[in-house]
């Protein structure tokens, strides 16, 4: 069967652009018709203006497209559009873009507190997608919407979360300790002096982002899908670091739950191993078979062994056992550009597709 929809990215030529081309390149669903960029990259091909930095090749077919400018124009025979813009001008654009009635699946950080934007992880919150209907009618869009991802890190916590809380009930405190990748910095990104040989400790923004966008993905809608309702009752603490690997996320993770006795280790261990999502059940095409795995190892997860796992799309979660401050205590793993960015967006489109949205 050949893809049916057509697919544009922006910000195209970055490092979760160059994701999105890698994920859409042979998609049974979607094809690549249009990229967009910045003006130093518009009128030239794919092959010029990117600085391709990932370990596959430009797929052939991608090489000679000419890349667009990001006006919403160019992008009008869309069926969606997938945003790798830069934060600092994807505000703008994408806004453009959802008033023209397009399709938006962003990975900025800019709409994702929106009280009408649904912040979606593919394996985690796909019922949030209940809320386009309320979406449209607020910007009178016959089909376009606008959906973000989340926050790198946050995708990652969220996940294990989500089989816990769906599990054991809600949580009452949250401590992660995030060692993130370099290519959470896009490119260039972070110098060499300063990441060489070093860790840095400090994101600027990424603490606050954890904090809140946990609550807005694991809280739920009200009963007419018209608004969010985020914890409340949960308190989360970030604390972010960049080390020096190229990609990965990882996280070390206390929680406490309010439920007593608490949960043992033996218990989430199972639980987390067992989480299934709706992306698998529509039998979405990037749906990881296992959306959380756990290993026994007790030197896993890892970023260079695990990142890869499910294509990148899953959350590898080991070193399961009792806290002495809080409850539990685990580790996590997250591939930032695959699930952390870019395959969250192609994942999301394909759940909207199976429900119809596009
Ligand atoms: N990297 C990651 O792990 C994650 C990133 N994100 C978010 O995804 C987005 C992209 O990040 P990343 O790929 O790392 O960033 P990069 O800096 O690598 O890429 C930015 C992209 O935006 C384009 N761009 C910049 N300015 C303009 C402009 N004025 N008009 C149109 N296009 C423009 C660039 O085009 P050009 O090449 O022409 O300059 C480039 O394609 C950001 O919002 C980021 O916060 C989210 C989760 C994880
Ligand atoms: N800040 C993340 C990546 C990112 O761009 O996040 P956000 O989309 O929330 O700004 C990192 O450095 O690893």
């Amino acid at each position: 069967m050949s893809p049916t929809k057509k697919a544009g990215i922006l910000g195209a030529t970055g490092t979760v652009g160059q994701r999105f081309i890698l994920l859409l390149a042979n998609h049974p669903q979607f094809v690549i018709h249009a990229l967009g960029a910045s003006s130093r990259s518009a009128g030239k091909t794919y092959k010029e203006a990117a600085k391709w930095k990932q370990s596959s090749p430009i797929p052939e077919h991608v090489r000679g497209i000419v890349v667009r400018p990001c006006v919403a124009e160019e992008f009008k025979d869309c069926d969606v559009v997938f945003s790798g813009l830069d934060a600092d001008v994807a505000g703008d654009i994408e806004m453009a873009f959802l008033k023209s009635d397009l399709v938006v699946f962003s990975n900025a950080k800019n709409y994702r507190r929106d009280p009408t934007v649904p912040l979606i992880v593919p394996t985690v919150n796909t019922d949030h997608f209940t809320i386009i209907p309320h979406q449209r009618s607020l910007h009178s869009l016959r089909k376009g919407f606008l959906v973000t991802n989340a926050n790198c890190s946050t995708t990652g916590l969220v996940v294990p979360l989500k089989a816990l809380q769906d599990a054991f009930g809600p949580f009452t405190t949250i401590v992660v300790h995030t060692m993130q990748a370099i290519s959470g910095a896009g490119y260039p990104g972070v110098p060499s002096l300063d990441i060489m040989d070093n860790v840095v400790p400090f994101i600027s923004g990424e603490e606050e982002k954890m904090e809140w966008e946990t609550l807005k993905i694991l809280g739920s809608l009200d009963q007419t899908s018209t608004s969010f309702a985020p914890l409340t009752q949960t308190r989360v603490s970030a604390t972010c670091n960049r080390v020096p690997v190229i990609d990965g996320h990882t996280e070390s993770v206390s929680l406490s739950f309010a439920r007593r006795p608490p949960p043992s280790p033996a218990d989430v261990t199972r639980v987390l191993a067992e989480y299934t999502c709706e992306a698998q059940e529509l039998r979405c095409h990037s749906a990881p078979r296992r959306a959380i795995i756990v290993t026994e190892d007790d030197d896993r997860p890892q970023p260079r062994l695990d990142r890869d796992s499910e294509g990148g799309q899953t959350v590898t979660v080991g070193r399961v056992r009792t806290c002495n401050v809080f409850d539990i205590k685990f580790t996590l793993l997250v591939h930032n550009t695959v699930l952390g960015a870019a395959g969250s967006s192609v994942l999301n489109a394909e759940v909207a597709v199976a429900k119809e949205l596009i």
